[in-house]
């Protein structure tokens, strides 16, 4: 397979450029090369970042390929947010590299930020609108992409003060798909909804993941739902947020029952460097180990810094 072409993003600022990926070569001169799209990819490499003299992130390396979850997961305040902004360039990069192929990346923040003096609709079709589609084709678009959410007809004159948080986090998903990116970043977009609707979400989700291999960055406070959704896992301690733990889970997504995703979270939730980070007590009852079925720990990186309290090291 072709390898993907990386595209520095300037100063952290810009999203990712077209790539030869989008350019046809042996069809239109017949040159004869492989005019198969190499796959897309996200690469951040050895990216740091302070708040003033305060550091948040610590060389910090990770892929994201097309057609792949990678999820982020972490204490709170350990940097997954500061990180997914400077992914999404809306903060400046100011050490390491973030390089992309995928050409049409989308974001859903942990605030749904939906603008409050525009419906439901308005507020879904808005980058459709950005980008010169058609009115008839952009509210069809919105229309069934609300449906799939789970929102009603009247919802969609609704404002976002008249919706409820989970219905507003709907939009916000609503209004990032609409898009097709072939990227998305997901920001705790699943945390204010209920289990059935997380459920519908996931399939929705899966399906932009297969029919237009689809690329996610996802950050979860949710385990199962990393193991449920995710390729690759990262565990990030704090202070600073870093990568203490690569888990890979080899098993497909749309093949992971429910026996899977309950056996793999308990096995998650066992390992020593997960229990650490989250400043969870040893068992206090050890039995047998909950053996992993079809996740990879990679080798963890010592803890030994860490200066959270709570952390055993
Ligand atoms: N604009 C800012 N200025 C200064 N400090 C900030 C700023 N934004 C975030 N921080 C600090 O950076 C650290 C990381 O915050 P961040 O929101 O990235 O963490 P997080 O892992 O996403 O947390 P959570 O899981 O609670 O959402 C926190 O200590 C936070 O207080």
């Amino acid at each position: 397979m072709n390898k993907p072409k990386l595209v520095p993003l300037p100063g952290g600022q810009a999203l990712p450029q077209p790539t030869e990926s989008t350019t046809a070569c042996a069809a239109s001169h017949g040159c004869g090369r492989n005019t198969a799209p190499p796959a897309k990819r996200l690469r951040v490499s050895g990216v740091s970042h302070a708040y003033a003299l305060t550091e948040i992130l610590s060389s910090i390396d990770l892929e994201v390929d097309a057609g792949q979850v990678t999820a982020l997961v972490g204490p709170s305040g350990c940097g997954k947010t500061t990180l997914m902004h400077l992914v999404a360039g809306l903060m400046t990069l100011r050490e390491g590299q973030i390089e992309s192929s995928f050409v049409n990346p989308a974001c859903v923040f942990q605030q749904p930020r939906l603008l409050p003096w525009k419906t439901t609709l308005d507020n879904i079709v808005l980058g459709l609108k950005a980008t010169g589609v058609a009115r008839p084709e952009r509210h069809q678009r919105a229309v069934a992409l609300a449906t799939r959410v789970g929102l009603d007809a009247d919802d969609l004159d609704k404002f976002p003060h008249q919706l409820s948080g989970g219905m507003q986090s709907r939009v916000a998903l609503a209004r990032a798909l609409v898009l097709e990116p072939d990227l998305l970043l997901l920001d705790e977009p699943f945390s204010a909804l209920d289990i059935g609707l997380k459920a519908e979400l996931y399939r929705l989700l899966a399906e932009h993941m297969a029919h237009r291999d689809m690329g996610a960055l996802m950050i979860t406070h949710d385990l199962m739902e990393a193991v449920r959704l995710s390729d690759t896992i990262l565990v990030m301690a704090p202070e600073p947020g870093r990568i203490v733990q690569r888990v890979r889970l080899d098993h497909p997504a749309q093949a992971r029952d429910e026996s899977f995703v309950y056996h793999n979270t308990a096995a998650l939730l066992e390992h020593p460097t997960v229990r650490q980070v989250f400043g969870l007590p040893a068992p206090t009852a050890p039995g047998t180990p909950i053996q992993a079925t079809a996740i990879r720990f990679d080798a963890a990186v010592p803890l030994a810094t860490a200066r959270r309290g709570g952390l055993q090291c």
